[in-house]
């Protein structure tokens, strides 16, 4: 099978500190990857430079048989990419329902053949808001909403650009183990429906639960790669990240 994303080679530098040394990464499509390490080991920067929003100094990234290299943020978006954010920024004088539109409005309507119009994009932004059980507060505003609601919210907008990789980065931090729970069960739901996706998570509880299988980074390293069950008896992986 052709992996739906393949992250070859891939360094980045800040300044003469290595962020990330030669990452290699395949995802295949469907998957749930759990991608792991303790903090500062370089997995928001992976993700910056996979979507567009670092650019890496050497290396490749390539999505759905297409390089993405060069390419902006916004236009890996609309090739299928989509990230949540771990501290949510959703417009905050937009409504919910208007929160969503616009990555239908900026993401969906700017791909080839992908035009909704006027009730189809209403339907739709219900659509998603009820996919993540926020159709009661389609009307309200933002600062309205408690904390899991908000990570809901977050999920919505990425989902809204019909993604076929969504890259969920600590979506969890914060919440109570039942809301933990919930997040869990609507990612794996979102999986389901066929999206590929990637966990970004220190809640080894979760990571467990959700992922097909395990990445780990330690110090911008790839230190090990497989099935959860055998990586988290990996002595090299319980040595560096779990500190044992
Ligand atoms: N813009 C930047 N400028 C300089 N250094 C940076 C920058 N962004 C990240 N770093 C450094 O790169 C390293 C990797 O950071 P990164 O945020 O990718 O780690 P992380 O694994 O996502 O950590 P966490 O789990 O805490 O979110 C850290 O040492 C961080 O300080």
């Amino acid at each position: 099978m052709t992996a739906l994303l393949q992250v070859s080679g891939l360094s980045k530098r800040f300044g003469g500190f290595v962020a990330l040394d030669g990452i290699d990464l395949d995802v295949q499509p469907g998957e749930r990857l759990g991608l792991i390490g303790p903090n500062g080991s370089g997995k928001s920067t992976l993700v910056n430079c996979i979507c567009g929003t670092l650019h890496n100094e050497t290396g490749s990234v390539r999505f759905a048989d297409e390089t993405l290299d060069g390419l902006t943020a916004h236009q890996r978006t609309r090739r299928g990419l989509a990230r949540s954010f771990q501290l949510p920024r959703p417009f905050a004088s937009l409504s919910l329902a208007e929160n969503v539109r616009i990555p239908i409005l900026y993401s969906v309507n700017a791909r080839a053949g992908g035009h909704l119009h006027g009730a189809a994009i209403d339907e739709r932004c219900l659509e998603l808001l009820g996919m993540v059980g926020l159709l009661a507060k389609a009307r309200q505003m933002p600062r309205d909403l408690t904390q899991i609601e908000m990570r809901k919210l977050e999920l919505a907008r990425a989902m809204a650009a019909q993604p076929k990789l969504l890259i969920s980065d600590e979506a969890m931090a914060g919440l109570s183990h039942a809301e933990v729970d919930e997040i869990i069960a609507l990612l794996i739901r979102l999986n389901e429906q066929g999206v590929t996706v990637i966990m970004i998570e220190h809640i080894m509880r979760a990571v467990m639960e959700f992922s097909q299988r395990l990445a780990v980074l330690v110090a911008g390293k790839k230190i090990a790669d497989g099935p959860p069950k055998d990586i988290v008896r990996d002595p090299e992986v319980v040595k560096a990240y779990l500190g044992e």
